[in-house]
């Protein structure tokens, strides 16, 4: 179920791979105790990595996260005009296109282009940050393969919450309550493409970030040693090149996440910090695509519920003080996840460029 990845003899400083199958199958004493297992495997993971590998192989053919990097890699195939005519400065400077080198983070430009899509909003009002309409490619059969893979996420979103609520030790109550904040992601789908990145390219393929929200779900294709993962470790000797100023004195390392067989690399964003008022961190990663061919990747976003009310979960705090020694843990500030959002996307609304951009 649980298969950290070693290395010889001393554990290396790879992503923990984790099993979600129980949480699929019928509820059984056997089936309690496995899943058990897992959470307490996501809680750990949550708290020494914020990333991990989630295995969805009993719940999804690979054929179809295969298939949604393919429509992708078609769409970014046409010509410039073409993708041009679902560019998001179109609909709500949000959801739509946005050409190679428009995205911006930490005040360079990403060497991808990308099309994102979210959750569809009732009175549609393009002239409002975010409110806009989903603009989707004409490519045959993208719309439809691409929202019947958010509808799968959704409900893996659902399930790894759940996970994750049993890992922190909360009570059916508490875990209502949670849910209740989750049960109408604001989702975000995004398909993005990377071309090699040049050598005079003063930034990255995606520069040093950390996702917002709740939960990240990525699919990405086979090319290896492109996403990196900012791993704190003291001692372990800096390598500062790409973080954001403010991290600039925290010690780490950065190891390549590639992709494996029937997994989706999981993180946990900001919002996941709160709740967990920092026993749980969102850990910075970046894209450095320097091989010869064009890399597909295809992240989905489970985020709270618009206006969900995100603030440090009692069960996070017994745990926090269980854990941690419990003297000077400073309590994260509530946040309305809608605003949040907001204010990161919504400079892009205002002639600002990234979605990552501080
Ligand atoms: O393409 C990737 O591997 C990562 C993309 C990413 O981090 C993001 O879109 O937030
Ligand atoms: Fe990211």
């Amino acid at each position: 179920m649980v298969s950290p990845q070693t290395n010889g003899s001393k554990p290396s400083l790879s992503l923990p791979i984790i099993n979600i199958s129980p949480y699929f199958l019928q509820a059984s004493p056997k089936v309690e105790s496995q899943r058990a297992a897992v959470s307490a495997a996501i809680h750990a993971a949550c708290r020494d990595f914020g990333f991990f590998y989630l295995d969805i192989s009993a719940i999804v053919d690979p054929r179809e996260p295969e298939e949604l990097t393919e429509l992708a890699r078609e769409f970014f195939n046409s010509p410039q005009e073409e993708k041009d005519k679902i560019s998001l400065s179109i609909q709500d400077h949000a959801r739509g296109y946005a050409r190679l080198k428009e995205n911006v983070t930490n005040g360079k430009a990403d060497n991808h282009e990308g099309i994102d899509f979210y959750r569809p909003v009732e009175n549609p009002d393009k002239t409002k940050p975010l409110w806009g309409e989903n603009q989707w490619p004409t490519v045959p059969q993208f719309r439809e393969k691409y929202e019947a893979w958010v509808e799968k996420m959704k409900t893996l979103g659902l399930i790894v919450m759940e996970a994750m609520a049993a890992g922190l030790g909360m009570t059916e109550d508490e875990w209502k309550d949670l849910r209740q904040n989750v049960d109408d992601s604001f989702w975000v789908m995004r398909a993005i493409g990377y071309p090699p990145l040049p050598n005079d390219h003063d930034g990255f393929s995606c520069g040093a970030h950390k996702d917002y929200g709740c939960l990240t779900f990525l699919h990405a294709d086979p090319t290896p040693n492109a996403l990196q993962v900012f791993l704190r470790r003291s001692g372990a000797g800096p390598d500062l090149s790409g973080l954001p100023a403010e991290q600039g004195d925290e010690e780490g390392v950065w190891i390549t996440a590639d992709p494996v067989a029937g997994c989706v690399v999981c993180n946990i964003g900001e919002m996941w910090e709160i709740w967990s008022n920092g026993l749980y961190k969102s850990t910075l990663h970046r894209v450095v695509h320097r091989g010869s061919n064009y890399r597909v990747s295809v992240p989905f976003f489970f985020e709270p519920n618009f206006n969900a009310l995100v603030k440090p979960l009692d069960a996070a705090l017994r745990t926090q003080e269980k854990e941690e020694s419990a003297v000077n843990v400073k309590e994260y500030k509530p946040t309305v996840y809608g605003e949040f959002l907001l204010a990161k996307v919504g400079s892009n609304f205002d002639g600002g460029k990234g979605k990552y951009d501080d």
